[in-house]
């Protein structure tokens, strides 16, 4: 594709050199950059992609996007200067894929949890529609049925970009992704087309990388102020920032609620380990879910599925066929005859969820053992939190490691325990060996009881300085169950 098309939806500051080049890729990283490739300088979070210039000319970039332009300019090389690169590059790379949201029904989910279930739901009841379907996930990327492993929970632009192109070319009709609050503040999903956008909730998280609370709102509002009029917006009533999100969105509003007036409704009639019966916009189904949050997510998922045209009783059959999603409140039977939950909460308030979830269907009949952790070089505020959470609703807490990344695991435990007084400490052990953690709470349980393993969900590895080391807390509890 020629230079001066892909420059079309952006307004550069100064153009040096020949704009009318064959660009046979778009790059962010000099170390990805081939023959023909326009280079993207963006100023990161480590370092400023401009000092990579040089480099990426010498892998044979022919044209550079920047900020600041070098000193001294290469014969051969065009140069676009922009205001802003991060603004610049989503607009750039949608345009060299073929402006792929434009050719699929794209739906973003942000929020702090439940991300990954609502878009995971969407993409496997749109399947069972019959639609080829593309997932772009924390979990693991999917093109309708062809998978892509997930570094991340939404993609670098460029990525984003190719990975959309790609499901068009397979011929999906539709996409979901996760829109994070990183994503959407570095601009990865700028120049992208949304059909319609869905709010969970928010609550702390992050607050590492956004400072304050209020900048970490602003970041998920910005993605609903951008939406086009014609998208959908649906958002959570009973989340006291729902109506915030989208009080400057030019989309159709819609709010879904378990507690309050709202366009989808829905109650919950009985709930059981196995599941729920509910009652949704006065219709009565049953799904294999437990949790009330697990009730919002499905609304999410019912008000999406009903704003993109299908009927409400086709959604309400498909939806009491879907079960849960890869390390989401997934239960695993002891040969003793009591339940281990493996779930991903690494938050304060998920961890309070889950552990309501699991007290709503034990019912006072059984103890809960948690095992929990936080993760290193991540928000530090968090961590005394997530303790309080977990000694307040279960009955023994085993604090231990979750991916320390580059931190001592004992630090990051001791930030924990701080947030304990003498009182709640007689609750809590600690063992940072996380094997040893998850194998002594299934000692302690008995019959009837819960083990709750939380933190790190469908993840297969452990990361300690860099390194990622298989660790698995599904294959864990499967290993210790069998002898
Ligand atoms: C803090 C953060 O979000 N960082 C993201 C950011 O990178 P950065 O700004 O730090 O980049 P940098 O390392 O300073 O480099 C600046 C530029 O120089 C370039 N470079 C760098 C080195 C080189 O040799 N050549 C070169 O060209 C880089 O490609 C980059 O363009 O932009 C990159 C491209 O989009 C991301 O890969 C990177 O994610 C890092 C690895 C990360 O860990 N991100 C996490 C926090 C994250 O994004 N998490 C969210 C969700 C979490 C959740 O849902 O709970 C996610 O969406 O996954
Ligand atoms: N609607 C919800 N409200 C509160 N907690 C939830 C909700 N849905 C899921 N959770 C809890 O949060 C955890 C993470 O859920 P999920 O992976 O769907 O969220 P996410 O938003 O994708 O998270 P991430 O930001 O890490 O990608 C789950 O394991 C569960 O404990
Ligand atoms: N997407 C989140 C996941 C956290 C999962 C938890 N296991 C951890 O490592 O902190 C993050 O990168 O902050
Ligand atoms: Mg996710």
């Amino acid at each position: 594709m020629k230079l001066n098309e892909l420059l079309k939806n952006i307004t550069p500051i100064k153009i040096i050199g020949n704009d009318d080049v064959e660009i046979t890729g778009v790059n962010i990283d000099s170390r990805r950059i081939k023959t023909g490739h326009l280079f993207v300088a963006m100023k990161g979070t480590q370092v400023d992609g401009h000092q990579f210039i040089g480099k990426a000319i010498e892998l044979g970039a022919i044209s550079v996007l920047c900020e600041d332009l070098p000193k001294v300019l290469q014969e051969g090389i065009t140069y676009v200067q922009v205001e802003s690169t991060e603004d610049a590059v989503g607009k750039v790379a949608t345009l060299f894929y073929g402006d792929p949201s434009h050719k699929l029904k794209l739906v973003g989910v942000t929020g702090t949890n439940g991300k990954t279930t609502i878009a995971t739901l969407l993409y496997n009841m749109f399947r069972k529609f019959g639609h080829k379907v593309g997932l772009l996930s924390t979990v693991c990327n999917y093109i309708d049925d062809v998978e892509v492993p997930a570094d991340h929970t939404t993609p670098d632009p460029i990525e984003l970009n190719e990975l959309l192109a790609k499901m068009v070319e397979a011929g999906c009709e539709y996409a979901f992704m996760e829109c994070s609050s990183h994503a959407i503040h570095q601009k990865r999903i700028g120049g992208l087309k949304f059909a319609g956008g869905l709010f969970t909730n928010l609550t702390r998280d992050h607050l590492d990388y956004h400072k304050t609370f209020e900048n970490y709102r602003n970041a998920k509002k910005a993605f609903f102020d951008s939406l086009p009029k014609d998208a959908f917006a649906i958002t959570n009533a009973d989340d006291k920032n729902g109506m915030i999100m989208v009080q400057n969105t030019k989309a159709t509003v819609k709010t879904y609620s378990i507690r309050t007036l709202a366009d989808f409704r829905a109650r919950i009639l009985e709930c059981h380990f196995e599941g729920m019966y509910l009652e949704i916009d006065g219709r009565e189904v049953g799904v294999q879910f437990i949790g009330k949050f697990n009730v919002s997510n499905l609304l999410a998922v019912y008000g999406a599925a009903i704003m993109l045209g299908k009927k409400p009783e086709d959604v309400l059959l498909v939806l009491s066929t879907l079960h849960s999603v890869n390390g989401r409140l997934e239960p695993i039977h002891s040969p003793e005859g009591f339940t281990a939950i493996v779930d991903y909460a690494h938050t304060p308030d998920a961890l309070a969820n889950v552990l309501n979830a699991i007290h709503e269907v034990l019912d006072g009949k059984g103890h809960v053992i948690t095992v929990c952790g936080a993760g290193g070089n991540r928000d530090k505020g968090k961590r005394p939190l997530m303790a309080q959470e977990a000694v307040r609703q279960s009955d023994k807490v085993i604090i231990t490691s979750d991916n320390p990344r580059f931190e001592e695991p004992q630090d990051i435990i001791n930030d924990m325990l701080a947030g304990l007084n003498e009182q709640q400490m007689r609750k809590v052990i600690s063992i940072v060996d996380r094997k040893e953690a998850i194998r002594t709470a299934c000692m302690m349980a008995q019959k009837g009881d819960v083990v709750l393993v939380a933190g790190k969900g469908h993840e297969t590895y452990q990361e300690i300085k860099g390194v990622k080391h298989h660790f698995d807390d599904k294959e864990v509890l499967h290993e210790i169950f069998k002898v």
